[in-house]
């Protein structure tokens, strides 16, 4: 069961296909995930699953792709052995009717004629999403039971192509049967915004424009595209993460609080706030591409974005960049919020920064410090804030300390699922609480189709930084005057950990 004490079926049989079952995302996220989901029971018992892709595999040739990635403990055998005995694969076009209907053939074959459930997740590049979901709407619907279909960003590149992507989908399905995949709100920090916020009494009455001077939303990633740059080349790192991702993040931490946790007063909350937001220009950002570092500890290190073999010669396309909003709305108005990401940086790392502003009427000679508020999405999971004491012992200084709440220091023995295993469970269960509404995209959309246009047709130079670095140093500047202040006296003892 759910939050909202959604169940499944347990006493129908469930078929879920995987389309693009031979692809990386099929091989690295889903499969994996069906198998954990399977391994701990939590799936309806007599839940099967079928691949669907061009190539011609069997179901063995799958589970070699995958078995670098499953995690199959000495004692979990047998399960394992389950687990695949329960797998088919069909290989066809997606093109082609008459390959869906061999596929939907195979799984009424299994369903008998009787009432069963259909979940279809489309692991696969958007040029297949049309003739796919044409094919599942004409061939694969089941009859007696439901059928939800799953869907992978990219949800379009801008505006337009979003809307045609969602008027396709709506000619064909119900939004209640859509569920929008951006697996950053299945993990364990971003689901906890919502309890943070509305589930304690202290920090809501200081979540606004009078005690707060600004939010910083950051994600950065170590490595660069390695050897994914032609995919990455087409989108860039503002429709990889800042569009999706760190959007879903600050809907969640500036909405105002929901009428209930049902999935629908969720978004429309995140909706409302979304639109308060303006749209972006360019003078709002900074945009930088990595180079090579020469002294790189290997190869991807050495070598910059535009070394990439799969990426176009001479491309403009951002892999860092920086973007300032401005929440129009009374709680807001005045607070930037501020997205950054980046591929090639120093550090693996998800985070919110929420800083409150300086003490008014300060007596301490201005040695006092900002409060803030770390929500760390990964890795290690932790919440704390930083906050001003006295020094211990015979003295009045003070020092910058922390209030922290680290998980692997508080919840030892718990085991947190990965974001996938989360949302595909939401799937099963009938919640949409967790995925992306028709209204959402659109919004975001807005928000930055001006923006992407602009720097496609105003050729923007992106700024160079080095491979393992912090990014542009402009981006910093524009971070103090965005009024996110960086002390760098904050010391972490990490002893504890
Ligand atoms: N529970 C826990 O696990 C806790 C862990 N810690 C750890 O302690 C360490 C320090 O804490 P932290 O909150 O990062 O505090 P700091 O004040 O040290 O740093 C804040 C952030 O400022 C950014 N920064 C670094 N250099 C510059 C610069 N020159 N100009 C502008 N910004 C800069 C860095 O992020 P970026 O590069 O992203 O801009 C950094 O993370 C961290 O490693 C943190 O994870 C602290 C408290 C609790
Ligand atoms: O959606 C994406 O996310 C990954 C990062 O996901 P994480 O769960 O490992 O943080 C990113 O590498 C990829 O470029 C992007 O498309």
């Amino acid at each position: 069961m759910n939050k909202e004490g959604t169940q499944f079926d347990e006493s129908f049989p469930h078929i879920f296909v995987v389309f693009g079952a031979s692809g990386d995302l099929a091989k690295k996220k889903i499969y994996p995930t069906l198998w954990w989901l399977y391994r701990d029971n939590l799936l309806p018992k007599k839940t099967i699953f079928f691949g669907y892709a061009r190539s011609s595999l069997t179901v063995r040739e799958i589970r070699e792709k995958c078995t670098p990635y499953m995690k199959v403990r000495p004692d979990e055998e047998q399960a394992y052995e389950d687990f695949w005995n329960i797998n088919y694969y069909v290989s066809g076009a997606y093109d082609s009717r008459t390959d869906f209907e061999k596929l939907n053939q195979e799984m009424c074959t299994f369903e008998n004629g009787l009432h069963a459930n259909r979940l279809f997740y489309l692991a696969l590049p958007p040029s297949a999403f049309q003739s796919v979901s044409v094919n599942i709407r004409n061939a694969c619907m089941g009859q007696k039971g439901w059928n939800r279909i799953i869907v992978e960003k990219p949800f379009g590149k801008d505006a337009a192509s979003s809307k045609a992507l969602s008027d396709h989908l709506a000619s064909l399905f119900k939004e209640e049967q859509l569920y929008r995949i951006d697996h950053y709100l299945g993990k364990e920090m971003v689901q906890n915004l919502m309890t943070i916020r509305f589930g304690n009494r202290i920090f809501n009455p200081t979540w606004n424009r009078e005690n707060i001077s600004s939010v910083l939303i950051s994600f950065k990633e170590p490595f660069g595209t390695q050897g994914r740059g032609g995919y990455f080349d087409e989108f860039g790192i503002i429709r990889d993460v800042m569009q999706n991702h760190l959007l879903q993040i600050l809907s969640l931490v500036a909405m105002e609080k929901p009428v209930t946790c049902h999935p629908d007063d969720i978004r429309d909350e995140k909706v409302k706030v979304l639109k308060s937001i303006k749209s972006l220009e360019l003078d709002d950002c900074v945009l930088g591409q990595y180079v090579g570092n020469p002294d790189g500890k290997d190869d991807d290190a050495k070598m910059g974005y535009l070394d990439d073999p799969t990426v176009p010669a001479g491309s403009k396309t951002p892999t860092f960049a920086l973007a300032v909003l401005q929440i129009k709305n009374e709680r807001w108005d005045g607070v930037p919020f501020i997205l950054r990401c980046g591929k090639a940086l120093n550090e693996r790392k998800a985070e919110v920064r929420i800083q409150y502003r300086d003490v008014p009427g300060d007596i301490f000679g201005g040695r006092s410090k900002r409060n803030e508020m770390v929500i760390r999405v990964q890795p290690g999971e932790a919440l704390y804030v930083k906050m001003m004491t006295k020094s211990p012992g015979i003295t009045f200084d003070m020092e910058e300390t922390e209030l922290d709440l680290t998980y692997n220091q508080r919840y030892k023995e718990i085991n947190l699922p990965d974001a996938y295993e989360r949302l595909i469970l939401d799937v099963f269960c009938g919640s949409q609480m967790n995925f992306v509404r028709d209204d959402e995209l659109s919004e975001a959309w807005r928000i930055f189709t001006p923006l992407l246009h602009h720097i496609e047709n105003n050729d923007v130079q992106p700024i160079p930084y080095v491979h393992g670095s912090r990014g542009p140093k402009e981006a910093d500047e524009k971070c103090d005057k965005s009024n996110f202040k960086y002390y760098g006296s904050y010391k972490w003892n990490n002893s504890k950990m």
